[in-house]
């Protein structure tokens, strides 16, 4: 990968100068991973910082016994893994893989010591992790709101962060109905039901066979979700 891609690729890369780029890209270990596959799990110690190249992840967290809760999906562009090696605690969430991915890593130590040297890259870090924050406290606002404005939230997230522009909508990944249900809290079948009838009335489809979904009227998915 070149420089220029990497910085365009990654908004955490995006202010790094160039000394920094080069240097991580060529300590960057690559990975790849198929579809299922937990790339962290839950409570063990980790020793590295992740970047998705491609595909899909799905964050994870135990409650109780035998359930769990998505947090979020992440995809193309983003970060994951910097929890533990900043704090040097075990792994918060687990990790795993929605779709087949590719992934970048860069050791720990490798990348705190270029923390200290790159200030812009440090400071575009708190920013981005400010921003997950955010989200968090979104999503604990949106507890209380309708399925249907939930998952119009959801899937907006995903368009605005992720989607492709297309001529039939912004394009996303189809993401499985329990993985979507799960970030969204609400059930499976309610989910299920909320799309057919966004499906229905044109705001989305769904195509099963090239595994998208076009969020084909993305203003009255806005709307619903209460962005505009
Ligand atoms: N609420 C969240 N939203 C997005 N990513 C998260 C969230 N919670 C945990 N993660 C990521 O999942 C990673 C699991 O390993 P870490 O705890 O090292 O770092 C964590 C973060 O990068």
């Amino acid at each position: 990968m070149h420089t220029e891609v990497f910085s365009e690729l990654f908004p955490l890369m995006s202010t790094a100068n160039p000394q920094t780029l080069e240097w991580l890209l060529s300590i960057a270990v690559e990975h790849e991973y198929p579809i299922g596959r937990a790339v962290l799990m839950e409570d063990a110690w980790g020793n590295a910082l992740y970047f998705v190249v491609s595909g899909w992840v799905k964050v994870r967290r135990t409650v109780g016994e035998g359930s769990s809760v998505a947090l979020a999906i992440l995809g193309r562009g983003d970060f994951f893994g910097e929890m533990a090696i900043l704090d040097e605690s075990p792994r918060s969430t687990d990790v795993i893989a929605l779709s087949p991915v590719k992934l970048l890593s860069i050791a720990r130590e490798r990348f705190i010591q270029i923390l200290f040297k790159d200030p812009q890259l440090h400071h575009r870090m708190l920013q981005l992790m400010v921003r997950r924050l955010r989200h968090a406290n979104v999503r604990l606002q949106m507890r209380s709101s309708p399925p249907a404005v939930k998952l119009a939230h959801t899937l907006v997230s995903l368009g605005e962060n992720y989607g492709n522009q297309t001529a039939q909508g912004k394009e996303i990944f189809h993401i499985p109905f329990k993985d979507l249900a799960d970030v969204t809290e609400i059930g499976v079948e309610e989910t299920t039901k909320i799309m057919e009838k966004l499906h229905e009335k044109g705001w989305i489809k769904i195509d099963t066979v090239n595994q998208a979904i076009f969020l084909v009227n993305f203003r009255q998915l806005m709307n619903l979700a209460g962005k505009v």
